[in-house]
């Protein structure tokens, strides 16, 4: 899927949160999206998911405007924050919401689950607990799978790796690698982890209040001098 960002312009008062002149993605591509706190990362994401208006400018998904039309919704995945689950109904009835939503039947929703059945774990696919009783970990890992289970074509997830133990952080890198071949789907990943983001993606963009710095080919993890330089981190 082609994402097209032309002029797009976001500010809280003085504060430009983003301004990207011009930016194109047509390739598919695990898109490791870094910048420091308030470099614009969340309300770019927000943008492209017409979760927040923009001052000026747009976000076009293979030519459509994401702000003038509903259609491209079923061909995204993403997962934001906890808004996106339901509190009040446990990990099976939410799979299953979103299952009908998609108009699965019970196998297929068994089948599209399954697949991340050690990802998920326990806590999430054995105990009954509601979701608001859930760790922040496993409300995160929830919200990760239901953004894959329509199989998007484009995926986008708000720092995917806050709250995840190890083990959940190295196989979540797995999934989404697998997934992203397995699809030929773009995913779009914003973090502060930058070992993380440099296994995992294959391109890496840097944010700078609300600026697009540098758009980093990552072949073989060679983004990671520049942006570890870029950051100081230090041996
Ligand atoms: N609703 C809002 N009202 C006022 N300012 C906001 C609002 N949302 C974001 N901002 C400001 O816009 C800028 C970009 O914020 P954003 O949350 O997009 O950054 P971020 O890169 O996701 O940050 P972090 O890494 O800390 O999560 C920040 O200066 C932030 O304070």
């Amino acid at each position: 899927m082609e994402i097209k960002i032309q002029n797009l312009k976001k500010t809280y008062g003085s504060k430009t949160a983003v301004d990207i002149p011009d930016y194109t993605l047509q390739a598919p591509e695990i898109l490791g999206l870094m910048g420091n706190n308030g470099a614009g990362k969340t309300t770019l994401f927000r943008l492209m998911l017409d979760l927040l208006k923009a001052d000026s400018g747009s976000v076009c998904l293979d030519g459509t405007d994401v702000s003038q039309s509903e259609d491209w919704k079923l061909r995204v995945g993403a997962y934001m924050d906890e808004s996106f689950l339901i509190d009040y109904l446990t990990p099976e009835e939410y799979f299953q919401f979103c299952g009908r939503m998609y108009g699965f039947d019970a196998a297929t929703l068994h089948e599209r689950i399954h697949r991340y059945e050690r990802f998920l774990g326990d806590e999430i696919l054995k105990e009954k607990k509601y979701i608001r009783n859930l760790s922040a970990g496993n409300k995160q890992k929830m919200g990760i799978v239901t953004a894959l289970l329509h199989n998007p074509e484009l995926v986008i997830l708000d720092e995917p790796f806050n709250f995840l133990d190890p083990t959940s952080q190295s196989l979540l890198k797995h999934l989404l690698q697998h997934y992203h071949e397995e699809h030929k789907a773009t995913i779009l990943v914003s973090s502060h982890n930058l070992s993380h983001t440099v296994d995992l993606s294959t391109r890496i963009v840097l944010l700078e209040q609300g600026h697009l710095l540098r758009d980093l080919d990552n072949a073989d993890g060679a983004a990671g001098k520049e942006l570890e330089d870029y950051f100081e981190v230090k041996e």
